[in-house]
């Protein structure tokens, strides 16, 4: 049986307002399900977030990081979420850098100035890895919604469609976003993406699988920067302009990504599981 403790501490971080509950279950047992997240993801009764992270021991690395959406699925990839789990990482050990264990593999952090960088592994192509429902050229899937068609596919340890458009702005995301999310093309749903492209720079919005609209989305900003560079519309490294900030982002030649951008401590707190 699994030890309950009446008050359990956490921390609350955020990646450019994209925000984060962080529990630390490495010398402590903590379990969590479903609708655990989803009561603690409530922004009226809850604590409120887009993601929760619980920190695990690792054999491989200097945490394991199980990832949750506010829905309550747990996923295998966060960007933002993998910056500020780095940053605490560095800070606990005093060093430069830190190793970080996901469901999506072995990823590692840096200290980049007051920043944090990330190398968020590969980006992988196949229309199998994003997964879609059917072959499909993935560069330009044959799919539309509304005013939004002819996506770019491309998993980052979680699957993403990349729609290119005049003006990201424009677009009623919060209508179009959860058709696409659940469409059947999209086996595991998808996160999705609106992005404009201009002088190597990308406005991009960002429909989130499992928690909605969310100020930023590093993964999505990971995902587009390859989309992009896949359509000959920006080189390897762009600068990704989101709700909340900048992320920069490269492609780098061994086909993984690194991602560069703030980390922050809002505040820790206690909560009653
Ligand atoms: N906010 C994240 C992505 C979180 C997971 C995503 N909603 C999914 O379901 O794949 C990021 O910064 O990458």
């Amino acid at each position: 049986m699994s030890e309950r403790a009446p008050h359990t501490p956490f921390l609350k971080m955020h990646g450019l307002g994209n925000d984060f509950v962080i529990f630390d279950a490495r010398r402590r047992t903590l379990d969590f399900d479903a609708g655990l997240v989803r009561r603690l993801a409530s922004r009226r009764r809850g604590i409120g977030f887009d993601q929760m992270v619980v920190l695990r021991p690792s054999a491989n690395a200097d945490a394991f990081m199980e990832i949750w959406n506010a829905d309550g699925s747990e996923v295998a990839a966060c960007g933002n979420a993998t910056r500020c789990v780095g940053k605490l990482l560095i800070a606990e050990h005093g060093g430069d850098k830190a190793s970080i264990e996901t469901k999506a593999g072995l990823l590692s952090a840096v200290r980049a100035d007051e920043r944090i960088s990330v190398n968020m592994g590969p980006a992988r192509l196949d229309w199998q890895e994003i997964p879609l429902a059917h072959a499909a050229d993935t560069l330009h899937i044959p799919y539309a919604m509304g005013m939004l068609d002819d996506p770019v596919a491309v998993n980052m340890g979680n699957p993403h469609a990349v729609f290119f458009v005049e003006d990201a702005d424009a677009v009623p995301l919060q209508d179009l976003g959860p058709q696409i999310e659940t469409d059947p093309l999209f086996p595991e749903r998808v996160n999705v993406s609106v992005a404009t492209v201009k002088d190597g720079h990308i406005r991009l919005r960002v429909w989130e699988r499992g928690a909605g609209i969310t100020e930023a989305c590093g993964t999505a900003a990971c995902a587009a920067t390859v989309a992009a560079f896949r359509r000959g519309l920006t080189d390897r490294h762009a600068t990704v302009e989101l709700d909340g900030g900048t992320l920069e982002i490269v492609w780098l030649p061994d086909g993984s990504v690194q991602m560069t951008g703030d980390a922050v401590l809002s505040y820790a707190g206690e909560v009653a599981l």
